[in-house]
Order: structure tokens, then sequence, then C-alpha cells
């Protein structure tokens, strides 16, 4: 399965209505808030569009005819008007703010939870920090568009839909008039939407580049330092920047295209009221007071449109923004688990049937791997570097599951197994151990709930019974010795041995040892052997090493070679075969 977000996506050319039907499904639970955020909206609209009616009543009927009584009550009508629709203006932008605040911490949940869900080749695929750019910026994009826009959109467009009105009862023809340069303005936004999405999209493109390359840089930091590429690294970040620039400044030019625009319209509209509206008061069917307030209406449909047009281009940005974030939501992670109770009678703890795989559709790394452990014995796998010994742990574990052929766990599909049973049972110490900051305690506890609540002088028995106090003893301050992030401030060789305690301790069927030892002297190393031996008789262990000693005691070796598993026989049958193979 495809899961690289920057290759021809899975969600393409999506309208902006499904796009946006699609967020307010994901905002639901808003769904109260939003109302009455509506109703107040039209509330504030619909006394903004009383304030020209009664002007025009006014000056009609008062200040025509000099009656200045009259016209301070309306004044003072007309404050009241405009104190309402402040007060309800306040409550409507204060339950859209928490509308914002309230999306944005809904998607961030939603986008981090899909990251947990998704596969390993999801990760293998995809640079970190693009995906920190999608959680981050992204989300927040839309927060912007609900706390700030989309109100004061829904309310411009309840102002224009008044206004129109109110300008096509006062005169149909002067509103016909009117209108002409607010349709001009709906085909241009029309014809130009797209383009102005699209760039949009390009510039959030550059911003998840720009942070992939930071993340990259800060993580290898010493790769960077010490070889010297701190140039390099200065000049790929100055390109991404320089792209990023690039894109911001023609989406800055893209978002600001319709303002002129619309602009231009609405001083033409002012002007065509204004010439049709004397012809109409010469000709006796339009008065000075109607004049007057239809150009005030003209001024409220107008307004709101320029408004539009700025609204209009953070609504694009809201939906590029989304559109990259529906791009992982709607990802299925291909590694569920599957119905099964079928059993085959007599088979190993795990057995590899057939088993083909490729990290790519185009290049197969494994081919047809026929494999079995039994319980109790400790195999080997060995070969030459890139022979595919890591792929193929990572299979038993079930990183990946086989493009063809199966994988059994107790004769039983290895994917009717859910999540905790499996890796319950099955136990990786991994290449390159993975530490979280905290300390030696919270790392080795890391995923065992058995031991979650003990004390430290519980957790100390514990190891002691499982052989591993005298690893433990290498650390300074003991289970309390921190570990800072990314394992930092503590040796390679130190994080192998927590995570070798890690995974020895939830005690798994079958503990796989990616060149687990790699990194640590020989006494050490001796005393983890002395581990695993006492570890349950039951318990299978896989280990792949390229040192001879490590793999002394395997009941059975496999060479893995350019992507073939052959058994090699036991380590004696295989130094004997050596050795007479040297002496031909
Ligand atoms: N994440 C990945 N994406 C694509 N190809 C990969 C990935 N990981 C490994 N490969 C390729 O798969 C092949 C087998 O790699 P693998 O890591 O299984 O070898 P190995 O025998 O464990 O090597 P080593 O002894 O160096 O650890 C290699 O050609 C490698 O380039």
């Amino acid at each position: 399965m495809n899961y690289n977000l920057n290759k021809p996506a899975t969600v393409k050319g999506v309208s902006n209505y499904t796009a946006f039907k699609g967020l307010l499904r994901l905002i639901s639970h808003e769904k109260s808030k939003l109302a009455v955020a509506l109703l107040a909206t039209i509330g504030t609209s619909g006394l903004n569009l009383l304030g020209p009616l009664l002007t025009a009543y006014a000056i009609d009927t008062y200040v025509m005819q000099k009656q200045y009584h009259g016209v301070l009550v309306y004044s003072g009508i007309l404050l009241a008007v405009y104190f309402a629709s402040f007060g309800i203006n306040y409550l409507q932008t204060k339950l859209m703010g928490t509308v914002g605040q309230r999306t944005l911490y809904t998607l961030r949940n939603a986008v981090f939870h899909k990251l947990q869900q998704l596969p390993v080749a999801f990760f293998n695929q995809n640079k970190a920090g693009d995906l920190i750019s999608r959680v981050n910026n992204d989300t927040d994009k839309l927060n912007q568009f609900f706390s700030q826009s989309l109100m004061q959109f829904v309310g411009s467009i309840i102002s224009m839909t008044g206004a129109g009105i109110f300008l096509f009862s006062l005169n149909v023809k002067l509103g016909a008039v009117a209108l002409i340069p607010a349709l001009l303005s709906l085909i241009f936004t029309r014809l130009l939407s797209p383009w102005v999405k699209k760039k949009n999209a390009a510039n959030l493109k550059t911003v998840g580049g720009l942070s992939a390359e930071i993340q990259e840089s800060l993580s290898n930091f010493k790769v960077v330092v010490a070889f010297g590429r701190r140039d390099y690294f200065m000049q790929r970040f100055n390109e991404a920047n320089e792209k990023n620039y690039t894109s911001a400044t023609a989406m800055g030019i893209a978002n600001n295209v319709f303002m002129p625009f619309y602009s231009l319209m609405a001083s033409l509209a002012q002007l065509m009221i204004l010439a049709y509206g004397v012809y109409l008061i010469s000709t006796g069917s339009f008065t000075i007071g109607l004049l007057v307030s239809y150009i005030a209406y003209a001024n409220y449909f107008y307004s709101p449109l320029r408004q539009l047009a700025a609204l209009w281009a953070n609504f694009q940005t809201a939906m590029a923004g989304w559109e990259r974030i529906s791009e992982i939501l709607v990802l299925e992670n291909n590694m569920g688990t599957i119905e099964t109770h079928a059993r085959q009678e007599g088979a190993p703890l795990l057995e590899m049937q057939q088993v083909h795989f490729g990290y790519t559709e185009d290049r197969e790394i494994l081919h047809n791997i026929n494999l079995r452990l039994e319980q109790g014995k400790t195999y080997a796998l060995v070969g030459p570097t890139g022979g595919g010994k890591t792929t193929t742990a990572s299979l038993i574990a079930r990183l990946y599951d086989p493009v063809k052929g199966n994988v059994l766990l107790d004769g039983k599909d290895i994917r009717s197994y859910n999540a905790a049973e499996r890796t319950r049972r099955i136990g990786f110490i991994l290449q390159d151990p993975i530490l979280f900051t905290g300390t030696v305690r919270e790392n080795i506890l890391y995923g065992n709930e058995e031991y979650e609540n003990y004390t430290n002088d519980q957790l100390e028995e514990v190891l002691r019974a499982a052989n591993l106090e005298k690893l433990l003893g290498l650390f300074e301050k003991g289970l309390e010795t921190p570990v800072q992030s990314a394992g930092e401030g503590v040796s390679l060789g130190q994080k192998q041995l927590i995570a070798f305690m890690r995974a020895v301790l939830r005690k798994p069927d079958l503990l796989i040892l990616d060149e687990a030892t790699a990194n640590i002297d020989t006494v050490t190393e001796k005393l983890l052997g002395e581990i695993l031996d006492k570890l349950p008789a039951t318990t299978t262990r896989v280990i792949i090493a390229h040192r001879l000693n490590t793999i002394e005691n395997a009941d059975e070796i496999f060479f893995v070679n350019d992507g073939a598993v052959t058994n090699a026989g036991s380590f004696h049958q295989v130094v004997d075969q050596l050795m007479h193979g040297n002496k031909n």
C-alpha cells in the first residue's frame, strides 16, 4: 500500500463543499455552539440592516418636515440597535473562539490518534518533520478559520442577502443594476478559486518540507558536525526556506487577488446606482431619502462582499490545510487483526510458510522463506550485510505483513492475534534501541503493565529473580538513573542493556535479539548470555549476530543471503563444515 503522503495522493480533487462537509462531521459535537453563534450572527446582521431603513424613515418623515424631536427619538433607537448588535456580536465572537480552539484540539487528537494506528510502513515513507507540520501547523489554519473567519463569513452572507432583498424590494430595476457588479465578482471568484487553493496547498507543502529539513538536521546533528556538513545542511535549509518564501509570496498574491477586484466592483455599483437613481428621481419615481438609504444598503451589500474577499482566501487556506490533514485521516492500517480459529496441528511456535516480502512494490527483498522455530530452542540468523536478517526478524514480530505467504504463531495466522497479545508473546530488541526521556525504571517498564505500580524495591526483587540485577548495577543511580531525550547521556551499550532488560522482563515466548550485543564488552556480553540461558526453558530465542561467540549455543543456524534463508545446521556442524571447507 502506498503510504507516501507526498506522492500522488489518496485524496485528490475534493471539492470545497465535500471537504467542508467532512470537516463539519468531525466537529459535529460543536453543533449547539455553532447553532447559537449562527443565531447571534443572524441577529447582528438583522439589527445592522435595520439601521438604513430607520434612517430613511427619519429623513423622509422628520428631517424633511423639520421635526427635530422625532429625529432625536430615532437617533436614540438607532443607538440602542447598535449597542444590542455589539452585545450579540461579542457573544458570537466568544463562542466561535471556543469552537476554533476545540476544533484545533479535536483535529490534533484525531490526527495523532490516527498516526498511532498506522503501520511502520507509513513512517518509513514519510518524514517526521512533515507529519509534525500537519499536526501543528495545518490544524491551526482551521482554528484560525473557525475562530476568526467562519461567522464573519456567515454574517457577511446574511448581511448581503438582507441588503439584496432590501435593494430589490425598494426598486427592482435599480436592484438589478446594483447587483450586476456583484455577479461579475462571483464569476471572477469561481474562476480563480481553484488557482488560489492550489497556491495555498503548495505553501503548506513547503512549510512541511521546511519542518522536515529542520527535524532531519537537528536530530542528526552529531553526524552533521562530525562530517563537517554544517554548510551543506545550511544550504539545504536555505533551499527549503527559499521554496517556502517563493510559495508564500505566490500565495500572498493569490490570496489578495480578490480584494482589489471586489473594491472596483463596489465603486462601480455606487456609480451605477447614483446615475440611475438620479435619473429615477428626475422622473419622479424615486425620492432623495430612498436614494440615501439605497446607497447605504448598497454599502451594506458591497462592504461584506469586500470582507468576503479576505475571508474567502482564509477559507481556501483552511481547506488546503484540511485536505492535508484528511490525507492522513483517510488512511487505513492495512495490518489489522483478522478473524480465524484455524490452527495447524503439530505446528512449531512460529512458522514462516513461503513468505515473500518487499518494502516497496517494485523490489522484493525476501523470496519464498520457509522457517520453523520450535519452542525453547535457540536460533541464529547470520549472513552478509543487507542480506535480509532484520527484515526476516521484522516479519516474525509482525512489524510488516508478507506480500505473499503466511506467518503462523502457535499454528495460527499471526494476524489473528491482537497487538497486545502479540507483543506480549514476541519480544524484539532492535538493532538501534530507542529510549524515551525519563529514568532507567521508566524505560525498562515501557509497555509493561504488570510491574507498573511496583515500588523500586519490589522491582529490584523482580530483576533479581530474572538475573538482571547485575545489569542494573552498571547504572550509576540504578533504576533512577536519568535518561535524556532519545537516550542521550547513556552509552549505546547501556541503551542495549536497558532494551534487553525491557524485553526480558516481559517474559516473551519468543525473544529476538537483533545485533543486541554488538556494542557491549565481552564480559557483559557473557553476562547477557548467562541471563539468556536462565530464561524459562520454553523461551525461544532468535539471535542475529555477526560475532561467532554470540551464536555458540544456537541449536540451529540460518544463513540469510540475498533474501533467501537456508538452514546451515548447528553451530558445531557449521564450524565443522567451515574447517572441512578450509582444508579443501
Ligand atoms: N525501511 C526500508 N525500506 C526499504 N528498503 C529497506 C528498508 N530496510 C531495509 N531495506 C532493504 O532490505 C534489504 C535487507 O535489509 P536488512 O536490514 O534486512 O539486512 P540485514 O541482513 O539485517 O543487514 P545488516 O546485517 O546490515 O543489519 C537491504 O537491501 C535494504 O536496503
